[in-house]
């Protein structure tokens, strides 16, 4: 298909393997409505990060109270990685895996944070290098519309004028610079969220299924 928010198509193999797919966006974008929804359509495993592992769970106190150090962050949230890429290859057998966030989340957040990006990268140096990253687009002021509807205390995070710089960086990081780094996947898809959930999927899904 051409699409130029498609990258790196060349290096894939289709329908060789199994294939690991990331849902990379601000707050509110639509990551967990759209992973849940490509994961029923093509039979994956949905993860997501952070994980519920014990690491997981400290991570989401953590934002909640607001009780760590912005370092102390960035080195949980890449511990919860190395436990979630532990069995990644050998579940990778059987099934495609999606993933809602991953490292790109920490490249984003804890360098919008002041924490230094080759810091970042080195501290995720064995997080597995995802086949397809699909990044959801969305202005913050639509997105923090979404997360307002949703119930629950909204986390530190969930803040506009926040969501706006972390929308940037995404796309700085997609566009040209980090991306080219370790962490560069072999297909990139950057898509424009702002329309409704079915018509945002199927774009979805016909993207992907070029791949799998
Ligand atoms: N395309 C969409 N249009 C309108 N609302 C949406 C859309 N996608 C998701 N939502 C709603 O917006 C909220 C945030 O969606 P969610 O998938 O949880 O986003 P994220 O995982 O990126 O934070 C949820 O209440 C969800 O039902
Ligand atoms: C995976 C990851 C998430 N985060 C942040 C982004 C989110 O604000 C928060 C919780 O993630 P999540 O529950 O996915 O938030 P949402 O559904 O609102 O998108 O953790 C990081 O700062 N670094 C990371 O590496």
């Amino acid at each position: 298909m051409d699409n130029k928010n498609i990258k790196n198509a060349k290096d894939i193999k289709k329908g060789k393997s199994k294939k690991f797919i990331v849902f990379e966006g601000i707050d509110g974008s639509g990551k967990s409505t759209q992973a849940k929804m490509l994961a029923d359509r093509i039979n994956a495993i949905l993860d997501y990060e952070p994980t519920n592992s014990e690491v997981g769970k400290l991570i989401r106190k953590g934002l909640s109270e607001g009780c760590f150090e912005k370092e102390t962050l960035a080195l949980l949230f890449a511990g919860d990685r190395v436990e979630h890429c532990k069995e990644l290859e050998k579940r990778l057998e059987k099934n495609h895996i999606i993933c809602d966030r991953y490292v790109y989340s920490s490249m984003v957040y804890q360098n919008t944070q002041g924490i230094d990006m080759k810091y970042i990268c080195d501290i995720n140096k064995y997080a597995r290098v995802p086949d397809i990253v699909v990044l959801l687009d969305l202005n913050p002021e639509l997105s923090m519309l979404r997360v307002n509807d949703r119930t629950g205390n909204n986390e530190i995070f969930e803040k506009i004028e926040f969501q706006k710089i972390i929308r940037e960086k995404y796309l700085e990081i997609f566009e040209k610079i980090e991306f080219e780094n370790m962490f560069r996947p072999p297909i990139y898809i950057k898509i424009d969220a702002n329309k409704g959930i079915l018509k945002l999927h199927e774009e979805i899904f016909n993207l992907i299924k070029e791949h799998i």
